[in-house]
């Protein structure tokens, strides 16, 4: 299997009427950056807990290759900042590290001798950038990001990717985000996995922003979106790009 992860027929219920993940079929391959994007409630993050196995499936399977090495960043909010703990300690969970080691993350990802604060005391883009470090720890061929820029402003949202793709450059690790930021989202990816509890489109970033499905669901957002695009590219965006897949919700033919 060239694919890191490889998910095919993908169903999950949380047991209400309706299915949140329908029929998702997902791949990502080694070096690649993919973002998913959604409204909330689209299944987002439910389809990340499914790749990474912590998610009783309906249908479908998920492959990984065999000893693949994750990164997991899960979503800011959901983790407990009220227990008073430093940082170094923090890096030390649940695999111990050296002093060395622990050093060295924190200096890539551009907050240098943090050890000794407490996580309580660190900022929104501080504490980000510390469980980036703390996921970069097991050299994992693979990172995933649960909407990494939660909570961050404008500038710290860019310098954030910016980081993620000095990172990928550097490790070649695969990336897989999960994000709300159309805005500077689509630029760092490779490719752009447009989700409604089904896949309505995915495909470049410049295939997906002009794909009436994705601007259906983004509306009004999608267009400083297109915008980013328009001085890259010289296609017509009142037209539909080559070069994405099909979903469902896409009403239109080549
Ligand atoms: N453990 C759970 N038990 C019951 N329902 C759940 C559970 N986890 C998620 N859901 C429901 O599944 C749906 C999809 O949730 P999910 O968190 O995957 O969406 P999301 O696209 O990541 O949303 P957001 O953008 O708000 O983070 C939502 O309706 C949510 O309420």
């Amino acid at each position: 299997m060239t694919a890191l992860i490889h998910a095919t027929d993908l169903s999950v219920s949380h047991g209400g009427d309706l299915p949140v993940l329908n029929h998702v079929d997902f791949l990502i391959r080694p070096g690649e950056i993919v973002t998913v994007v959604g409204p909330n409630g689209s299944g987002k993050s439910t389809l990340v807990r499914a790749l990474l196995g912590h998610v009783a499936l309906a249908s479908g399977r998920v492959e990984r290759a065999p000893g693949l090495r994750i990164g997991y960043v899960p979503q800011r909010v959901h983790i407990e900042r009220a227990m008073p703990m430093t940082v170094r300690r923090f890096l030390s969970l649940p695999r111990r590290v050296g002093d060395a080691q622990a050093a060295a993350a924190l200096e890539r990802t551009g907050v240098p001798g943090l050890e000794r604060r407490q996580i309580t005391a660190l900022s929104g883009g501080q504490f980000q950038r510390v469980l980036l470090a703390r996921a970069l720890l097991s050299d994992p061929q693979l990172l995933v990001l649960d909407e990494p820029t939660q909570g961050l402003d404008q500038p710290g949202i860019v310098a954030f990717y910016k980081l993620i793709e000095e990172v990928r450059a550097e490790t070649g690790a695969a990336v897989l985000m999960v994000s709300h930021d159309l805005l500077v989202v689509m630029r760092a990816s490779d490719r752009v996995v447009c989700l409604n509890g089904h896949v309505c489109c995915e495909g470049t970033p410049q295939a997906v922003s002009a794909a009436p499905a994705y601007r259906a669901m983004f509306g009004a957002e999608s267009q400083g979106t297109l915008a980013l695009y328009q001085h890259h590219h010289d296609h017509d965006h009142d037209h539909v790009a080559e070069g994405h897949r099909h979903g469902p919700a896409c009403a239109h033919t080549h």
